[in-house]
């Protein structure tokens, strides 16, 4: 049985872990931060989870897990990260499977395209770029960009205002709680992938409208309204 169409006008699409394989950009930042922090290493899988809600807070878990780092040094550890982070962000980033393909067909559907991350601006702009995904967002809504990022659905609300799209005629597809939470109080219906980053929750235990294997899996989610 085939599941029922969301009828939108708009897709907005979370960045890491959903469009970009990020992680290891991420954690390369991370270690090198840790490292002239004078602090160890931290393994692939830990800072994985710790990626979800913006630098500020990768920074401060890699910091503080197990640790104890005062406020300064907290501040002082967002400094280093985003050094070394803009020197490699992109290096190691790969676009996921599908998303090309989802992007495409999307916009020959004549949908609106926006990304809605809670990556800072200053890395998100120059990424999208390298990857080449640029061309596909008719707006970006960075980490940065309101006082406020995802859960909070004011950031969503935002991209659909850039878009010229009701909020309702919208589908967010991400890859956490983050994402889900954001939508559902935006009132948009929301798929999550099962291959990013969900901050160590099981992704299929996160309340959403169906996951996604795929990118391309959403195609068969939606109709043009
Ligand atoms: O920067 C993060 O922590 C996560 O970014 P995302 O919202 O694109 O997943
Ligand atoms: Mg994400």
């Amino acid at each position: 049985m085939s599941l029922a169409r969301f009828p939108v006008r708009a897709v907005l699409f979370d960045l890491d872990g959903t469009l970009l394989d990020t992680i290891h950009d991420l954690a390369d930042a991370a270690n090198l931060m840790l490292a002239e922090m004078g602090r160890a290493a931290r393994p692939l899988e830990q800072i994985h989870s710790f990626v979800g809600k913006g630098i500020p807070n990768l920074v401060r878990r890699c910091m503080t897990e197990d640790a104890a780092a005062g406020e300064d040094e907290i501040e002082q550890a967002v400094v280093v990260f985003r050094r070394h982070y803009a020197l490699v962000n992109g290096r190691s980033t790969r676009i996921y499977p599908g998303v090309v393909e989802t992007l495409e067909a999307m916009r020959a559907m004549d949908l609106r395209l926006a990304c809605v991350t809670n990556k800072a601006e200053a890395f998100t702009l120059p990424l999208l770029e390298r990857m080449g995904l640029t061309p596909y967002f008719g707006a970006v809504v960075s980490g940065d960009t309101l006082p406020v990022k995802k859960p909070d659905p004011a950031v969503l609300h935002h991209a659909c205002e850039l878009l010229g799209v009701p909020s309702p005629l919208a589908l967010m597809i991400g890859d956490s709680a983050n994402d889900a939470l954001a939508a559902r109080g935006a009132g948009m219906p929301v798929l999550l992938v099962t291959y990013g980053y969900s901050e160590g929750m099981p992704v299929d235990t996160i309340e959403c409208d169906g996951l996604l294997s795929v990118a391309t899996g959403a195609l068969d989610r939606i109709a043009a309204a």
